[in-house]
């Protein structure tokens, strides 16, 4: 487990028995999921999503706004928004200055990853944060804001759809409550629809049977979109093997072609609360992909655990790398699957659309062993066998495939 996350706060670890095999309760029945009439709440929090006092935000959405200067700067913002991503990054540089809030790496990845300088940040950021915010990335920012309103239009679906399309058992696709629910007490203010990309087309068509440009848009953006982060989650996996001194082409026929992860979009939507600071939008986890790659358009919302909350202020059609769980074991704990969640606000919903990119379900992964000199420290596994144990021992899985 990341030493980042040892003293964190998060929910009590689940003991993980010596030799159990690992049950297969990952893929768990989600029928206990009810679209919740968020927009019917007026005044005051329902009991079930209060939150235990240590788990509640430590700012409010106001203040994090105030401290990374966003409303003052709003409108020189626009103005730097016309002018492109580069100045945008620039300006925030600015801000990082003046606010430790805000010091997660950027990297620009307009050299490429061919680049040593390119290669070199993005391995000093996982090293270090695990979490990174990339500039230049080949995606269209018209595609990031597609998606940002296609995710909105899902959402606003009725109960009934969403009922409709809820998560069954055996299937991560479909609308349902956020996957680690079961690991807490409290409600979080907050529903997911998640969508494997292969199936893309199917679900929208499921989603919007009666409204035929409203399917099309869906579809048209979220395949598009598939496409370009295959294209740089593998450049940047590419790039952290290569940082671990891997020949990618030998890995790749020991392991698994980089472009041949399965990858799956989740969308998480997070309504206008009443009462934000006794709530939490989503509950702090780390994710159980190699990569994830999450979009959170201009809101405020995301923050990331380096021994307190930092909250992650969005930069103009960049994109937020995760490290997840899978890249820390196969790398020997060098890349840190960073501890996150997500607050909520007052005044307006937030979206985030976030792209997973799993290794091949039942593919043996083994630790890599190019330069380490202490053995692994993990055991041989599956993505499989791994959501498996995580979907009983949630941070207790990492403990649970250590070499003891
Ligand atoms: O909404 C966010 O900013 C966080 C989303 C997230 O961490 C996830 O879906 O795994
Ligand atoms: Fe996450």
């Amino acid at each position: 487990m990341s030493p980042s996350v040892v003293s964190s706060p998060g929910p009590q670890q689940v003991e993980s028995p010596e030799q159990s095999p690992v049950p297969d309760v990952y893929l768990r029945s989600e029928q206990d999921y009810r679209p919740y009439p968020f927009e019917q709440v007026r005044g005051s929090l329902p009991e079930a999503y209060v939150w235990p006092e240590e788990l509640r935000p430590t700012r409010s959405y106001e203040e994090g706004v105030a401290e990374n200067a966003w409303e003052e700067e709003e409108e020189e913002e626009e103005e730097e928004q016309a002018e492109g991503a580069e100045e945008a990054i620039g300006s925030s540089k600015e801000k990082e200055e003046e606010s430790d809030m805000m010091n997660i790496p950027v990297v620009d990845l307009s050299e490429g990853v061919e680049s040593e300088a390119v290669r070199t940040a993005i391995v000093t950021a996982c090293q270090e944060w695990g979490v990174f915010y990339v500039a230049n990335h080949g995606v269209p920012a018209q595609v990031l804001q597609r998606a940002h309103r296609a995710a909105s239009r899902v959402f606003r679906l009725s109960p009934d759809a969403k009922a409709a399309n809820a998560r069954r058992a055996g299937s991560l696709s479909g609308f349902g409550k956020p996957h680690i629910s079961k690991f807490y007490d409290s409600l979080m203010w907050s529903e997911g629809f998640t969508v494997a990309c292969d199936s893309i087309a199917t679900l929208s068509r499921r989603l919007f049977p009666a409204d035929p440009a409203a399917h099309l848009y869906f579809t048209s953006t979220f395949e598009e979109y598939a496409g370009a982060l295959r294209e740089l989650s593998s450049k940047i996996l590419g790039a952290l093997l290569l940082g671990l001194n891997v020949d990618v082409k030998r890995f790749e026929s020991t392991h698994f072609e980089l472009r041949d992860c399965p990858s799956y979009f989740h969308l998480n939507y997070y309504p206008p609360c009443p009462q934000p600071m006794m709530t939490i939008g989503l509950a702090p986890h780390t994710d159980s992909t190699l990569l994830t790659i999450l979009y959170q358009g201009d809101d405020f919302g995301l923050e990331t655990w380096k021994g307190q909350w930092k909250l992650v202020a969005p930069i103009k059609d960049s994109l937020i790398v995760h490290v997840g769980d899978l890249l820390q074991i196969i790398s020997n704990d060098k890349y840190k699957s960073p501890l996150h969640r997500a607050l909520v606000n007052k005044r307006k919903e937030r979206l985030s659309v976030v792209y997973l990119y799993p290794p091949p379900a039942t593919k043996t992964l083994y630790p890599i062993e190019e330069g380490i000199d202490s053995g692994s420290l993990y055991k041989p596994l599956s993505w499989l066998d791994y959501v498996q144990a995580k979907g009983k021992y949630f941070m207790g899985a990492f403990e649970y495939f250590k070499n003891k």
